[in-house]
């Protein structure tokens, strides 16, 4: 490999989406899948609502009983008893009578309509009704006479059978992404489980001698593992399980170590620090033999033999620098007997950051299955506010941190371009884009904005 190539960030991205697939479906409860790509047509096994049903408290009648019915001259209808939601028998409403009805609760036989309690007394014998007494404070309500004070027409207030879904409709439609909704409807037409890809399970994994966990006090010459949990969460955001393992000191033996020990439940592994020149930057040197018999002895972006032991062959990691910034050092390849993928990120936390987002992201979806459209952030195009010129190294696409303001299309920038600040990070909601043959962006520019959601 030329060591001085710089790769373009379509090009790496490219690279990173040709090398994942989407996982195996499995079939999963339905609250574990949620936010998964369903892989399987779910048709209706039986119709929604499954029976005619009212769709108010009040009283199944006759509408022939009720007709012409008002305040001053109202419908008297004997009242047979009650029809909850949930009633398996039912009592068969004659000419002349009426059953208490609650919402939810069957149609009884006999009945064509419901009026809602409000347009009765409620069986009071006095004005008209606010509402229902509950049955057990005044269970003589079941009985005894109510008074209708309007009119209604054949099949008032009844939500028909099948008026949602028919049995043997298609519900969903392999590819749906499962939200709260389609959750909702699955549950509602009796699927316990359903077919899923799962989400990835993504271990991320920190490297650096200097790095302490929040809460532990720091020492000299010691800072806090911010990328880790940076990280982890946006693995989370992105819809994978995130595993966080704690930062590794900068030793190759002890970080291959790890990374063999967390193969077992990763689909992808993102590492950060240690990627770039130094004498410590252990990450090339530690992935270039993992899961294999032996070391490699090279970066592992060689071709192999093909003849030797195939686990030699297990781990390809190509180091390359990418023209861009931040972000600029990166590796990917993949890791172990299951060839499992494996982004090696910059260890400065707006260079992890920004990388995550243009790469493990969508690598991360992709796993998913989720379509093309949703695999990337989204992007608009806004203006740039601000008081000054922004300058921008050649040769290099800059994701610098904005705010997006929706309302006037604008965007302004927070804090400078130093991959270091991950104060402004925190309050910016966009990565402004700036092209690689563009060196200085003037305000009132229109630029292309990522949407970091
Ligand atoms: N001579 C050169 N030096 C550097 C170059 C270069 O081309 N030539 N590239 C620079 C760029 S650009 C980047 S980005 C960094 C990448 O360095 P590493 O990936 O090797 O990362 P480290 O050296 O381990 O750390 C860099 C920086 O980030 C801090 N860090 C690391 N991990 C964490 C963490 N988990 N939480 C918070 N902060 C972290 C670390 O302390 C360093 O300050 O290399 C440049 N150097
Ligand atoms: O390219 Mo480095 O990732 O600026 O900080």
């Amino acid at each position: 490999m030329d060591g001085h190539r710089l790769w373009s960030v379509d090009e790496h991205l490219a690279d990173v989406l040709g090398a994942v697939r989407p996982l195996e479906p499995i079939e999963l409860q339905l609250l574990d899948a949620q936010g998964c790509v369903l892989v399987e047509d779910v048709t209706v096994p039986v119709a929604l609502p499954p029976f005619d049903n009212s769709s108010m408290d009040g009283y199944a009648v006759r509408t022939a009983d009720v007709q012409g019915a008002s305040e001053e001259f109202p419908a008297v209808l004997t009242v047979i008893g009650d029809v909850a939601a949930g009633s398996g028998e039912l009592p068969t409403v004659g000419p002349g009578e009426a059953a208490r009805i609650m919402t939810g609760a069957p149609l009884p036989p006999g009945a064509e309509a419901v009026v809602p309690v409000e347009w009765t007394d409620g069986g009071t014998g006095g004005g008209a009704a606010a509402g229902m007494t509950p049955a057990s404070a005044a269970p003589e309500q079941a009985g005894g006479e109510v008074r209708v004070h309007r009119a209604a027409e054949a099949r008032a207030h009844v939500r028909a059978r099948g008026s949602d879904v028919q049995a043997g409709d298609l519900a969903l439609a392999a590819g749906t992404v499962l939200g709260p909704p389609q959750i909702a409807l699955l549950a509602a037409i009796g699927r316990g489980t359903v077919r899923v890809r799962p989400r990835p399970r993504v271990v991320v994994l920190s490297t650096g001698s200097e790095l302490v966990q929040p809460g532990e006090p720091l020492t000299a010459g010691t800072i806090y593992d911010s990328n880790s949990f940076a990280l982890a969460a946006a693995a989370r955001d992105a819809g994978a399980i995130a595993y966080r393992v704690g930062a590794v000191a900068d030793d190759a033996d002890t970080l291959r170590s790890t990374i063999e020990d967390q193969l077992i439940r990763a689909d992808l592994l993102v590492t950060t620090g240690g990627v770039s020149v130094g004498a410590y930057d252990v990450v090339k040197e530690a992935l270039s033999s993992v899961g294999s018999s032996s070391p490699s002895g090279s970066s592992g972006s060689g071709d192999g033999d093909g003849d030797a032991d195939p686990d030699v062959d297990a781990t390809r990691i190509d180091f390359r620098k990418l023209a861009m910034q931040p972000g600029k050092p990166q590796g990917f390849g993949t890791i172990g007997p299951d060839h499992t993928p494996l982004l090696a990120l910059p260890g400065n936390p707006v260079s992890s950051y920004v990388s995550f987002e243009l790469f493990v992201r969508p690598a991360i979806r992709a796993l998913m299955g989720l379509p093309e459209s949703e695999v990337r952030r989204p992007s608009v195009r806004a203006v740039l506010k601000a008081d000054k010129a922004l300058g921008s190294p050649a040769g290099r696409r800059q994701f610098l941190r904005g705010t997006y303001d929706a309302e006037t299309g604008t965007v302004s920038p927070v804090g400078g371009s130093g991959s270091h600040l991950i104060a402004a990070l925190a309050h910016a909601d966009s990565l402004m884009v700036v092209p690689e043959d563009v060196t200085s962006v003037e305000p009132g520019t229109e630029l292309e904005v990522v949407l970091l959601g």
